[in-house]
């Protein structure tokens, strides 16, 4: 069967049925041509050159040189020790770094077949593995120990060589050294890096030192797939499996070891375990690498259950499961958004060894400048909060070319004879039917397929939210991705500090940052519509992306948004891990995140290049917010309150630089730095205020209260909580509303000043010790107020001690708004017992009272034109009535 007409693919898997190393199969190839003779001589015969024109040999050689292979085995194999049950013995991963004298071999220029999926097949055509020469790797002795030859420095020498090669990097990162070494030395590893450091490389090089294959467990299939092909430009071979996997042969193949790495997800490969004992003990598996570990842990912001069952990696792959094992195959875990709970649970559940190594690098990301901004949310404020993405992108005017942008209709012109039932976006089966209807992305002409009545409304999107339970839930495989590298992608894809200016990083804050794409995130589908539709009628090149989107769209997104043709994408959580574009200037949250974990990882997106790039929250400030909807337990109900909590306290701070409290959340010590970049830090604190009348008053009003409800035993001891039963005998307790109407009851002083005012002012009692919350339940700020001793004491030293505060931003919003006409409902609500603003207020409503009312009695007089004259009155309408129950 040997031939010219092989295929690389076929003397690759016959070759490895003989016990080949694929490596060898496959360096040998690139130098003879894919003929299983000729392959064979040149591995035995020690590389010598073989002409293809030489290459031709019967099919019956193969069984001849079966036996021929087991018999040198001693010089192809000697690495590998047989097992008396005839398998072969993994090597070591020292074994691949043998004195080659810096013979790491040439090869060609990579030409890595991408299917139409994604799947990178390396044996097509010659690629450019690193593979240790297979003469000299034979005929050297195997070193016991790592001191026996200076090993880390060949390690190290050999990165550099295919980091150069393949990725055209100088040198590895500090911490990417320290994961390799930890792998080397054949011991699990947890990466915590910050978001865009580079982790990838760490699981992505060891296939390449070894030519063994790396599995990757990792939560989504667009980030496998965005992944794999970004690999195939790299020249390294790699596939994905999953339920997005369209081509069930890939599965076959890659058990077989024909990819040198094989992203998994996580319900996928507990399928796979013996298909993969079998893979290591074939090929060989350098290392088991699970990405966005954070998905492990019930504790982190997306829990995946699957992920929890990984620890049968380490009960599976271990040494005595598999006795042609040397050593278990390592594990490494990687995270940028791990908080110290979540790292303890992620060792935990993934049972990894005990002497884990643990590399922890800064989260700190010193281009991306924090800011938070107060708005309202709601359409209203669009143009004032858009107004700069629009002069940005440079279109001004509202056209009705510019309308085609994204998606053809303004959310108001929507035809309600468009019912959800007709609607191709209500459809996600069949997708392809619709591919020709889809949303226009970016505005390229009037393309067909924008068709009237049938294109994508608000109105057919629920108020739904994005919530990630499965692998599926976001499975978008996105197509092939033709962008090229930006031309300096290599130098500029290391984090940097911002060019260094006259006036130091200060001065930065001016700057409007250079353009380039924007990510708009939302916590509704609903609102990546709007946004979007919005966006478009200016000119901008926007579009949606939401889970609830057809898959034809969301690929289109992620390809237009790769090739740099779209400027704007507004997403739900949908649009986040591991989209890696240089190149993405501003990440805009619209809207509160459910975590500072999540909020972090999304504005991980902005400046993977290290220039200066903007992560804007904005949020009303005078709303508190809210958990969305998703499965949780009684448990994890109350983490995502906590971490909720964390989220809006980080909006309400006024006083902290962003970065630091950012970083510190994760558990780093920033100590007195500052990124001299927020608005924070920018701006300055607002004024400290003394604010001991204020807190006395507030204070005295719940220690009264406590006083009254609890009296038995010591007020001041700090473990004496009100039980049920005691809330059962004094009924419902007081909450911090009702403290503050008492408030205004008592002094006419604060009459005016709003709730949003205390409810900031509670916050700072709470952290300073004063109060805690009297609810076993969490809640997203203080609400049922009780004193501690501290506080109580605070209240018996009358006004002796000053208390002098940063206030948050919802005071000095109350305080902004005060003199005000009310604007929003919340302001609305205060005030009224003041006889001077109830009698501005009352004349405003008046006024508009009779403005209001004047249009829709014309209305209702034509609607009324348009009724029989004897339906005009209720009486006319009950006479008719009656008239048709005879
Ligand atoms: N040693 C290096 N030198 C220069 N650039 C590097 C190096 N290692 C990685 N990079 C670049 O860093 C960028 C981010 O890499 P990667 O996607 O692995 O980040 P990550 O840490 O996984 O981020 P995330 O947590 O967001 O997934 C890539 O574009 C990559 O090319
Ligand atoms: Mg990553």
């Amino acid at each position: 069967m040997d031939g010219n007409n092989l295929s690389s693919d076929q003397v690759i898997a016959e070759m490895l049925d003989m016990g080949f190393e694929h490596s060898n199969i496959v360096e040998a190839i690139k130098v003879v041509g894919p003929s299983i003779t000729s392959v064979v001589d040149h591995i035995l015969n020690g590389a010598s050159v073989v002409s293809r024109t030489n290459c031709e040999a019967s099919s019956s050689t193969s069984t001849a040189i079966k036996s021929k292979v087991h018999a040198n085995n001693g010089e192809v194999l000697k690495k590998r020790t047989l097992l008396p049950s005839g398998q072969v013995r993994q090597s070591r991963i020292l074994d691949h770094f043998q004195p080659t004298n810096g013979k790491v071999k040439e090869s060609t220029k990579s030409h890595v077949a991408v299917d139409a999926v994604g799947n990178v097949e390396e044996h097509k055509e010659p690629f450019s593995e690193v593979v240790v020469d297979p003469c000299v790797m034979s005929g050297s002795v195997v070193a016991d120990s790592e001191d026996d030859l200076d090993i880390t420095y060949d390690w190290e020498k050999k990165a550099g060589t295919i980091l150069q090669k393949h990725f055209g990097f100088s040198s590895l990162k500090s911490f990417q050294k320290k994961a390799l070494n930890a792998w080397f030395a054949h011991k699990d590893c947890l990466v915590l890096a910050a978001t865009g450091s580079g982790k990838s490389l760490c699981f992505q090089l060891p296939a390449l030192l070894t030519g063994k294959v790396v599995v990757v467990i990792s939560p989504l299939i667009s980030l496998m797939h965005d992944q794999c092909l970004k690999l195939a430009r790299h020249g390294i071979s790699a596939c994905f499996l999953g339920s997005g996997q369209p081509d069930n042969t890939v599965e076959q193949k890659a058990m077989k070891g024909m990819y040198s790495i094989i992203y998994v997800c996580p319900e996928t490969i507990l399928r796979l375990i013996t298909p993969l004992q079998e893979l290591a003990e074939s090929r060989g598996i350098a290392l088991f690498a699970i990405d966005e570990v954070h998905c492990v842990s019930k504790w982190g912001h997306d829990f995946r259950p699957d992920y929890s069952r990984l620890s049968m990696l380490r009960e599976k792959f271990n040494t005595s499961k598999m006795k042609s094992l040397k050593f278990d195959i390592p594990l490494m875990a990687l995270t940028a958004t791990a908080t110290k709970k979540v790292r303890e649970d992620i060792l935990k559940s993934l049972c990894l060894s005990k002497d884990t190594n643990v590399v922890l690098t800064s989260f700190f990301r010193s281009n991306l400048r924090f800011t938070v901004k107060h708005t309202r949310l709601s359409q209203a404020s669009y143009d004032k909060d858009f107004h700069e993405l629009v002069e940005i992108y440079g279109r001004k005017q509202y056209t009705d070319e510019n309308k085609r942008g994204l998606i053809s209709k303004d959310s108001d012109n929507v035809s309600n004879s468009d019912t959800d039932g007709d609607s191709p976006y209500n459809k996600d089966d069949n997708e392809d039917d619709y591919a020709d209807r889809d949303i226009n992305v970016i505005d390229s002409g009037n393309r067909e397929n924008i068709r009237k009545g049938k294109e994508l409304s608000v109105e057919f999107l629920e108020n739904d939210i994005d919530d990630f339970q499965s692998v599926d839930d976001w499975d978008v495989t996105c197509g092939e991705f033709c962008a090229q590298p930006p031309p300096n992608e290599w130098e500029s894809s290391e984090i940097i500090n911002p060019p260094k200016k006259p006036g130091g990083r200060l001065r930065i804050l001016k700057e409007p940052v250079q353009k380039g794409p924007t990510i708009i995130y939302v916590p509704t589908r609903k609102e990546t519509v709007k946004i979007a539709n919005y966006l478009c009628k200016f000119g901008v090149k926007a579009a949606a992306y939401n889970a609830g989107l057809p898959k034809s769209h969301l690929r289109r997104v992620h390809k237009e948004f790769h090739q740099n043709n779209l400027e704007a994408v507004v997403a739900t959580i949908a649009f986040g891990m591991g989209i890696d574009k240089p190149n993405v200037r501003r990440i805009i949250h619209y809207g509160w995140p459910q975590s500072l974990e999540a909020y972090y990882q999304e504005a991980g997106r902005a400046g993977r290049d290290g220039k200066l790039a903007d992560c804007i929250l904005y949020t009303n400030l005078a709303r508190m917010p809210s958990l969305l909807p998703s499965r949780r337990s009684e448990d994890q109900t109350k983490q995502a309150y906590i971490m909720l909590s964390d989220c809006f306290r980080y909006g309400m701070n006024t006083s902290c630089c962003r970065a630091k409290i950012l970083v510190e959340y994760f558990g780093e010590n920033f100590g007195s730095q500052k990124c001299q970049l927020c608005d924070v830090c920018v701006d300055g604190p607002p004024e400290r205020q003394n604010l001991k009348e204020e807190a006395s008053i507030l204070l005295q009003t719940i220690a009264a209260e406590y006083a009254r409800n609890y009296s038995m035993g010591d007020p001041y001891d700090d473990s004496i909580h009100f039980d049920l039963e005691d809330r059962r005998r004094f009924g419902e307790r007081s909450n911090l509303t009702m403290f503050v109407g008492k408030i205004n009851e008592q002094s006419p002083k604060f009459l005016t000043t709003a709730i949003l005012w205390w409810r900031g002012l509670a916050r700072i009692l709470e952290v300073k010790g004063y109060i805690r919350e009297g609810d076993e339940k969490t809640h997203v700020q203080i609400k049922y107020p009780e004193p501690t001793k501290l506080g109580l004491e605070f209240v018996k030293s009358g006004s002796e001690q000053d208390f002098y505060v940063c206030p948050e931003a919802d005071m000095l919003l109350a305080k902004e708004t005060a003199n005000k006409p009310y604007s929003s409902f919340s302001e609305w609500k205060t005030g009224w017992a003041d006889p001077e603003i109830r009698r501005q207020r009352l004349e405003r409503m008046q006024l508009k009272k009779t403005t209001k009312f004047r249009r829709p009695k014309k209305k209702r007089k034509r609607n009324a034109d348009k009724l029989r004259p004897d339906l005009r009155t209720s009486r006319g309408r009950l006479s008719a009535k009656l008239a048709k129950n005879k």
